[in-house]
């Protein structure tokens, strides 16, 4: 039985045709973020569509161009689930093959935006249509676990063009197609195959099992001919076939493929008859990739093995998650992956939507912001590092946290985290008034290694200088970097290797500062529903009369009449509405922070409902 707890959630794998449909996915997204694996398996990078998450753009070493990969439809009958999937090559403009593609997909790949289309192909039909090279097929058995792989495509995919096709070149229209002739003689099956062998490389990775079974079966190929106004027929071409070939882990009868329309059975071969000599070489018979098995492949690439631990804090709305955004992009531009652990304060987890999927994140449970923040950081950290091999973790702490309150936890995660750094945000257009005012915001800048004095767009060079002067009063030792929106290399903050080196409990004890704090800022949060959507001018004006008590605001809402619901951000001084994260729960709400906050959102409340 293949174990799929690595890959999908237990709710997920309750529901065969759920396991179907993110399968594919799972298995992309987890080899795509080892490093060492994802260049030994094939691969040199995938992407998700923004619009589309199950929608995935792929590079595979050696092909120029860009795959891609498309959830299509998944059913379920009893316990069996299945679903299909597009598969698609985009070439790379200056390749050969581009010739091959029909007149119309030629001028689309030369056109400056094409690049730009095909990162968000999954909303873009034109694109579709001239570029749908293959399917994917992905049965699961819910009661044996096993699960069946089959590559669908046409050995030659032709297009015939009945009325010809003009093109307009220097000398005027000219015909670049006869009518009756080829528009697009493309050897589908060829160029997709290097998609179809890293991707079943990954699943017999991830699987940490090879496929036990191999079914081939083929049908004569067809050929389409298309009409203006988009009139298609289809007649048989007999010099072409089109193939399924599919690939079995576990037990195979019982598994339902659709291979109906294929009758003609081209191999069958079982474990453990000696493999079909046309694929004997193909890379999905290794179970483990050499030198890339979880616990050693850095170690053999000569890389520590231990990903770096950087916790961020900073008082509410200092700029951690603008901050965090910039980080994980740096680290995706050199491949690296980062994990994130972010506490929030409500129980809706706004910023992990407002981040992209692209990474794995782990929520922990709301609570008393400090002391649950300190109880289920390793297990959120234990649960990270079993599930992935990041080269950092980042720990968001909300903005009232004192890191002092977890810091010996992570101590004893020494040797499974290389400590980087606590850098902590500063809000320089709230200024002073923070560190004055709460214990929390002077000891979160007491513990840094690394200062981000953010926001300096909206306060003038003296403000900052007094500002920089009081942050060196209370830490004399961190290094202070002047930001705007969180954006500055992370190179020039913790070093090109990121040696930085976190100071201990210990030595911090020395600089007296002690655990739990959070009784003595009497800061509490509060969550408001609110309704499914709410008038514009009232929301503002009640906004407006937000009590000096009020530090942060932040939630998802819909103006009624207004197309699509937005995330409000509120810190004194300055509110935002931007538009929502593309998954939308449908919730609407408020989380309030401050003091006295039942008041101040009750009287909110009154204003404007
Ligand atoms: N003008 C300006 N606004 C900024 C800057 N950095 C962040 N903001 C805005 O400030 C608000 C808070 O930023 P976040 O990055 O969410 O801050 P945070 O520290 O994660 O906030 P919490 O989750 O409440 O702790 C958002 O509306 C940002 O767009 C900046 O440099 N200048």
């Amino acid at each position: 039985m293949i174990d799929f707890s690595a890959l999908l959630p237990p709710a997920v794998t309750a529901d065969p045709q759920l396991t179907a449909l993110e399968l594919p996915r799972a298995v992309l997204m987890r080899v795509n973020f080892i490093p060492g694996v994802r260049q030994r398996l094939g691969w040199r990078g995938v992407k998700e569509c923004t619009g589309n998450p199950g929608a995935l753009t792929l590079k595979v070493v050696d092909a120029p161009g860009v795959f891609a990969i498309c959830p299509q439809a998944s059913d379920m009958d009893g316990e069996q689930g299945r679903a299909l999937f597009d598969l698609y090559y985009f070439p790379a403009p200056e390749e050969d093959l581009v010739e091959s593609f029909s007149i119309a997909a030629g001028i689309t790949v030369l056109q400056d935006d094409f690049l730009d289309r095909v990162r968000e192909f999954a909303g873009d039909e034109q694109l579709q249509a001239l570029f749908k090279l293959a399917t994917l097929q992905l049965s699961y058995n819910g009661n044996t676990g096993a699960v069946a792989v089959s590559f669908m495509a046409a050995e030659r995919q032709l297009l015939i063009s009945a009325e010809g096709v003009m093109i307009s070149g220097i000398d005027g229209l000219q015909q670049a197609v006869e009518p009756g002739g080829v528009d697009q003689d493309l050897a589908a099956q060829t160029v997709m195959f290097p998609f179809f062998r890293a991707l079943a490389a990954s699943f017999s990775f991830c699987f940490a099992a090879a496929p036990n079974a191999l079914l081939q079966l083929s049908r004569p190929g067809r050929k389409i001919i298309y009409y203006q106004q988009n009139r298609f027929e289809s007649e048989f071409c007999y010099d072409s076939k089109e193939r399924l070939l599919s690939l079995v882990w576990g037990e195979q009868r019982g598994l339902s493929i659709d291979d109906s329309e294929f009758p003609k059975l081209e191999l069958n071969w079982r474990d453990p008859e000696e493999k079909p000599c046309e694929y004997a070489d193909e890379p999905w018979w290794q179970k483990q990739v050499p030198g890339a098995r979880f616990s050693v492949d850095k170690n053999t690439m000569g890389i520590s093995e231990k990903p770096k631990l950087i916790i961020l804090t900073g008082f509410l709305g200092a700029g951690k998650t603008s901050f965090l955004n910039h980080f994980i992009e740096y680290q995706a531009r050199k491949n690296a992956f980062v994990a994130i652990i972010q506490n929030e304060i409500g129980a809706q987890g706004l910023d992990t939507k407002l981040l992209g999927q692209h990474y794995a994140v782990t929520e922990m449970d709301e609570g008393c912001v400090c002391c649950t923040l300190s109880g289920n950081l390793k297990l959120a950290l234990a649960e990270i590092l079993a599930g992935f091999q990041p080269d950092f973790v980042v720990v968001e702490t909300t903005g009232l946290a004192n890191p002092a309150n977890f810091l010996s936890e992570i101590s004893e995660l020494e040797d499974q985290l290389d400590f980087c750094s606590i850098t902590t945000l500063v809000d320089a257009a709230q200024g002073a008034a923070p560190l004055e005012k709460y214990g929390v915001a002077r000891e979160q800048l007491m513990l840094a290694d690394a200062v981000i004095l953010n926001k300096i767009d909206q306060s003038s060079e003296e403000q900052l200088a007094q500002l920089t002067a009081k942050i060196q009063l209370l830490n004399p030792v961190a290094s202070i970097y002047e930001t705007c929106h969180g954006e500055c290399s992370p190179a020039q903050i913790y070093g090109v290797n990121f040696a930085g080196q976190m100071r201990l409990p210990n030595d911090r004890e020395k600089h007296g500062i002690h655990g739990h704090t959070h009784a003595e800022h009497g800061i509490s949060s509060l969550l408001l529903d609110l309704p499914q959507s709410i008038g514009r001018e009232q929301f503002l004006a009640a906004t407006a009369k937000l009590p000096e008590q009020v530090l942060r605001v932040k939630g998802v809402l819909q103006f009624e009449n207004e197309g699509d619901p937005l995330v409000y951000q509120y810190v004194p001084g300055s509110q935002t509405l931007s538009p929502a994260p593309e998954e939308d729960s449908g919730q609407r709400f408020l989380v309030f922070i401050g003091e006295d906050v039942q008041r101040s959102a009750e009287s909110f409340l009154n204003t404007f409902i």
